[in-house]
């Protein structure tokens, strides 16, 4: 399949399709997929989007970013991946509106069906290694979207916090072996930790102790709720530990996916998306929804939620995050 002047290889294991409604390529039902190709120049393994719509089939190379010198030093700067983030689905405290934080409550049904849904959206994106936080909610999360998946991969829990877990857990088959995902858990991608409002209902709260002062405490980037971690502490720890780990990964090729927090989330999507401490006030992420990035030389490129109706599904965007939005969208055209 030729694009441009630069013919592609589909390396057909990776290439799978997903039909995508409304896409901003076509009218008609757009078949989208996710493609692992080998371009004509050797050993240059791309991530490339492939359209087909009726007959013609074409790849859109990923946009070229403009490096910003600040990209990741990628030393395979030709390796392309993706990156998934997922925030867990609907917890119980969720659904009585209370502060959670670092308290490990399960998911709510509503939060099990979110879960599914979310592995319906991305069944169709190969994905070799999951990480979560250590919390119930995320590794509910993880799994039960992986059910979905249509590789059929096993996901299995690495258990590497100490000798004996680990040798306990070797797999004696190489066929076996092949069948499955790592899933990686790591306190640092922990939600913040909420301090004296964690159990408090967050309606009471704000009626307590008023509404900006609660609003500063959940949305701002430098002020702690009472004996709490602000999320600028969060982001110590979850992004540190996303750019120690997770990025050797993508920068490895490996297609990842995180499932976490709102915060620690947010402090993650702040760092990649480049926000100021003022934007990241608006930044608000629904439960169970996926977001895709591509990343490439070294930059994150955000693509909106998989299969999605929109990409507007991705946030509860604010006036402000919009207007970024397309900010970035221009610069990246
Ligand atoms: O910890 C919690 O209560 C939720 O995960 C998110 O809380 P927030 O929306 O108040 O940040």
């Amino acid at each position: 399949m030729a694009v441009g002047t630069t013919h592609h290889t589909i390396v057909s294991t990776q290439s799978h399709l997903w039909n995508c409604k409304n896409s901003r390529l076509d009218e008609t039902t757009t078949k989208v997929g996710l493609v692992s190709i080998r371009s004509s120049s050797p050993g240059n393994r791309k991530l490339g989007l492939v359209c087909s719509s009726g007959s013609k089939s074409s790849i859109i190379d990923p946009v070229q970013l403009p490096s910003s010198g600040k990209g990741y030093h990628s030393p395979k700067r030709s390796s392309e991946s993706s990156l998934i983030l997922i925030r867990h689905g609907e917890s119980m405290w969720n659904e009585k509106n209370l502060f959670t934080g670092c308290v490990d409550v399960p998911l709510t049904p509503t939060g099990v069906e979110e879960a599914i849904e979310a592995g319906k959206r991305i069944c169709n994106i190969p994905i070799d290694v999951i990480f979560t936080s250590a919390m119930i909610r995320a590794q509910m999360t993880a799994m039960l979207a992986m059910m979905q998946h249509r590789r059929k991969k096993v996901p299995i829990i690495t258990h590497k916090e100490s000798e004996q877990p680990h040798s306990w857990s070797q797999i004696y088959s190489e066929h076996t072996r092949k069948q499955y995902v790592p899933v990686i858990t790591a306190w640092q991608l922990n939600e913040r930790m909420y301090g004296e409002l964690q159990g408090l209902n967050k309606q009471e709260t704000a009626e307590r102790f008023g509404k900006e002062q609660v609003h500063e405490w959940r949305r701002s980037y430098e002020m702690p709720p009472p004996n709490g971690e602000s999320l600028a502490m969060c982001a110590d720890r979850a992004v540190t530990y996303f750019k120690d780990q997770v990025v050797p990964q993508l920068i490895a090729g490996k297609l990842v996916m995180v499932v976490a927090h709102a915060n620690s989330l947010r402090s993650i999507i702040m760092h990649l998306d480049k926000l100021t401490s003022q934007e990241v006030i608006s930044l608000e992420l629904s439960t169970g929804i996926p977001m895709l990035y591509i990343f490439k030389e070294g930059e994150f490129l955000r693509r909106g939620s998989p299969a999605g109706p929109s990409e507007a599904s991705v946030y509860a965007y604010t006036k402000n995050l919009a207007q970024y939005r397309q900010k970035l969208d221009s610069m990246v055209q």
